[in-house]
């Protein structure tokens, strides 16, 4: 009766039925791999047969030696060395083939949720931290390949292995088939308590998980602030507490599992003592042979061990629904929209022609948070500009580049990308769409590797002398030339051995070489002195590309230089006139 109100609470808590959704998801990976999981099967099937065999044999062996069969004692010795040899070379030689597949697996599920995790809405997933993203990508994914793998075989082969070893002892004798289960319900009492403890401590051991991810990925990355601020020993504490955390945590549910296993110790060893003596008193009263009561023994042990592992299979089964439940938040985020990469290619090929203009026509956003950032703005840029947006900090300049990026949706308004000799080709924006912009974002954003490497990210089969023409126009060969090893000097994570300036220069280069029809430049200049900072745009725009560009700013002295101005200010985007701009230049 309690099982009963026990399972329409759960049905009531929707439980049963995310689990059931998890599991439909988790088949979704499954199938792909069902070849796998029949070499699985079959291989512990096999080994199962092995096993029971032996143990068939040497019940053989004893009655021969005991004089209560007649038999051959050395070709009997020799099959039970040969079963031994041949169980030992097989179990090795699935072990490796079973490693093997595993890792392949785990690769291949691995690479798939990280290319989900990336083509993810991106303000849906900058939700997460970073930490707890990991987290699920690594420990997650991989009890999923895991479970995968081995979940289906191990329940058949526990079966089989649970069935022909109670087959053969009811064969043989079935009084023993009760002395060899008389321990059963007690294991089922003490798992079913232990799981549900298992289920909880799952969920709570990978939020802690993500949560000490979170903390060390940021503190390294923050080695400098942490030290500049002299909060080494804050952070030591900190880290500290997560480890009791932690520590307690796990502390709780090993206590649990201590008890539990003592228990079911207790009870397998009075299962087998129960074996013994009944298996003497048969021997005794001669209705059964020595070799009889040993491949008892031998067999009620495994019996005992079988039903432990099957009940062990229903927390493997909650883990794996946990942790497709912890993956299924991310995946079944939206993704962004890829289905126009071939009108994009299309004004693409006019854009190298005739450039693109960008349209944008009372738009308005708020970020999911419920920031208000834009309301009904409208703002455009053509080829050949410079198109620069001014405003105070926090006004939304930068949510405008995401915009432009199509990484942030407006909810109101048109946002049209055009081309053709009339600009009469239009495309609204869209991810697909990216394939038109260059971007060079606010910060380090280089990545560790040469600086070929990086140039090359963008443009893989770039010349050397390409990716020199670009570090020039952006001002960044004037250093780079004086280094050992030019371009293929090495830049540290984050763009580490190179000032803000220098990196912000290799940025601006990657972006040149890229060669889009539109370039945004978020601050990517600020850490410039004027003149240079003056150099790279007069570069940027010298050549014939009709090169769209629009560049964030809170240094008035390139206004001069740009064709229009926006100021940015109020969720309003207003284009400034002359008067205005000097205005802005006279009050910096
Ligand atoms: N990911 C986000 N989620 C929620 N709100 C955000 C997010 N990013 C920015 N905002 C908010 O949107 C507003 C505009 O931010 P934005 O970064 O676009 O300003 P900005 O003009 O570029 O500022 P700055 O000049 O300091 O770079 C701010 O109020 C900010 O708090």
């Amino acid at each position: 009766m309690n099982i009963i109100k026990h399972i329409i609470r759960r049905i009531k808590e929707g439980m049963l039925k995310d689990m059931l959704r998890q599991t439909v998801w988790i088949y979704g990976y499954a199938r792909h791999y069902w070849k796998s999981m029949i070499f699985y099967t079959l291989s512990g099937l096999t080994g199962t047969a092995i096993g029971l065999l032996s143990s068939i044999i040497s019940k053989d062996l004893v009655d021969i030696i005991t004089g209560h069969q007649t038999g051959e004692l050395l070709k009997t010795f020799c099959m039970m060395i040969g079963f031994t040899i041949g169980s030992q070379a097989i179990s090795q030689f699935t072990s490796y083939l079973s490693s093997k597949i595993s890792i392949r697996v785990d690769n291949e599920i691995k690479a798939d949720i990280y290319e989900k995790m990336l083509s993810t809405d991106w303000e849906a997933i900058t939700h997460y931290h970073t930490g707890d993203l990991l987290v699920r990508w690594s420990s997650d994914a991989s009890n999923i390949s895991n479970g995968i793998l081995s979940f289906i075989p191990n329940l058949i082969i526990y079966l089989f292995k649970f069935i022909m070893a109670l087959g053969i002892v009811i064969y043989h004798d079935a009084t023993f088939a009760i002395f060899a289960l008389i321990g059963m319900p007690v294991s089922v009492l003490m798992s079913r308590k232990l799981m549900n403890r298992m289920v909880n401590n799952n969920k709570r051991s990978a939020a802690l998980n993500a949560e000490m991810s979170g903390f060390n990925q940021e503190s390294l990355s923050n080695i400098q602030t942490i030290k500049a601020f002299d909060l080494i020993k804050l952070y030591c504490e900190r880290l500290k507490d997560l480890q009791t955390k932690y520590l307690k945590m796990r502390l709780e549910f090993n206590r649990m599992s201590a008890v539990t296993s003592f228990i079911m110790a207790i009870v397998g060893m009075a299962v087998s003592y129960s074996c013994y003596g009944w298996g003497i008193y048969r021997v005794w009263s001669g209705a059964i042979s020595y070799g009889t009561m040993t491949l008892f023994l031998s067999l009620s042990g495994q019996l005992t061990g079988t039903l432990n592992s099957l009940i062990s299979l229903v927390p493997t089964a909650i883990n794996l629904t946990t942790s497709a439940g912890r993956l299924m938040d991310i995946l079944n985020m939206p993704r962004d929209d890829y289905s126009q990469t071939e009108e994009v290619t299309q004004l693409s090929d006019m854009g190298k022609k005739y450039g693109i203009r960008l349209e944008i026509s009372n738009m308005s956003y708020k970020y999911n948070s419920g920031t208000e950032v834009f309301k009904n703005v409208s703002f455009e840029a053509a080829p050949h500009e410079i198109v620069a947006l001014v405003g105070p900090s926090g006004e939304g300049k930068t949510t405008m580049l995401r915009i432009l990026l199509s990484l942030l949706h407006p909810y109101e308004g048109t946002c049209l990308l055009k081309s053709g000799e009339n600009y009469n080709n239009s495309l609204t924006l869209s991810p697909a769409a990216r394939a038109l912009f260059s971007y060079v974002p606010q910060g380090n954003t280089m990545f560790s590797g040469t600086i070929a490497d990086n140039m090359r990210s963008v443009k893989p089969d770039a010349a050397d002398a390409e990716i020199i023409e670009a570090l020039k126009l952006s001002c960044a060969w004037e250093f780079v030339s004086e280094l050992p090893d030019t371009i293929n000097s090495e830049i540290k994570e984050r763009g580490g051995g190179f000032s803000e300036g220098q990196a912000q220069r290799l940025s601006i280069a990657r972006a040149i070489l890229r060669k889009s029809p539109i370039l945004l430049l978020d601050e990517a200049t600020s850490a410039l002195d004027v003149t240079t900072e003056r150099n790279v745009l007069k570069n940027i725009m010298k050549d014939d590309y009709p090169r769209t560009c629009i560049v964030t700013t809170h240094r008035p002295t390139v206004l001069t230089m740009c064709d229009r101005v926006y100021s940015i200010h109020d969720m309003q985007c207003t284009l400034l006139n002359d008067d205005e701009i000097e205005e802005i230049t006279r009050n910096f």
